[in-house]
């Protein structure tokens, strides 16, 4: 019988890790579960949001779906946070590239994240708040794509409310500014993390390139980023 200790994940709280990878789309959780954890428990599948717990390397890590967009993002990090007592969560998503040497496939890890959302601004704070990476797992991130041997860029994202942006000018706006590439979820994520007092990094794959015209099939999108899922993996031990 699951204890229901928050409004949208079903679990009891000792079936999550205190690290918990996320990915938007929550059948990459499930891919990520069944193929790098071992003995996996399903311990969510509200709204068939799939959370599992399982051992990576002899440590208890957790995976599970945030969906698409800010709100979704807060929603379940805010929950995992607050209510059901994790202390890292890592984003594990896609990301449309907007710079030229971005290809498809590459990893990016996002010290902080520009938005359009009014997510910063909806706490009470004399400054807006600036969506930014934990450095401590930063750091770690960094070390995990060296020792993998794996290529990475690290930098300033941008965290879009929309998907289909109305100003057709925005990704050469965001370009000129040196932003790396746009997803939907970092920065409600990281401010998720600062105001609960907790951790979080996100690593992104390249899924498609805006001025370049590389793109993945959805079926790629689901599976292929086994680089950026291993990067996220070793990351996590260390809060686990
Ligand atoms: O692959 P995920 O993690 O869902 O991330 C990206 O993909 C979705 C859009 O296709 C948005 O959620 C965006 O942030
Ligand atoms: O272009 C893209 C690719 C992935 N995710 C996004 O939000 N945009």
């Amino acid at each position: 019988m699951f204890e229901s200790v928050s409004a949208c994940i079903r679990c009891n709280k000792e079936d999550v890790a205190k690290v918990v990878l996320m990915p938007g789309d929550p059948l990459r959780a499930k891919f990520i579960a069944e193929h790098y954890l071992e003995d996996p428990i399903l311990f969510n599948d509200v709204r068939n949001m799939l959370g599992y717990t399982g051992t990576y390397k002899g440590r208890r890590v957790s995976v599970m779906g945030s969906g698409m967009g800010i709100p979704s993002m807060c929603l379940y990090a805010h929950e995992l946070y607050t209510q059901v007592g994790v202390d890292a969560i890592i984003r594990v998503g896609t990301t449309g590239g907007l710079q030229d040497d971005l290809h498809a496939g590459d990893i990016v890890i996002a010290q902080s994240a520009a938005t359009n959302s009014s997510i910063a601004s909806l706490y009470d704070s004399p400054v807006k708040l600036a969506p930014t990476a934990s450095w401590d797992m930063l750091r770690d991130a960094v070390r995990s794509c060296e020792a993998l041997g794996y290529g990475y860029q690290v930098g300033q994202v941008v965290s879009s409310d929309v998907f289909y942006n109305p100003r057709e000018d925005a990704p050469q706006r965001y370009r000129d500014l040196g932003l790396l590439c746009v997803e939907m979820e970092t920065a409600g994520l990281y401010i998720e993390a600062q105001a609960s007092h907790k951790k979080a990094i996100s690593i992104l794959s390249v899924s498609d390139t805006f001025f370049t015209g590389e793109s993945l099939s959805a079926d790629e999108r689901e599976r292929s980023f086994t680089n950026m899922m291993e990067v996220s993996l070793e990351t996590a031990l260390p809060y686990a």
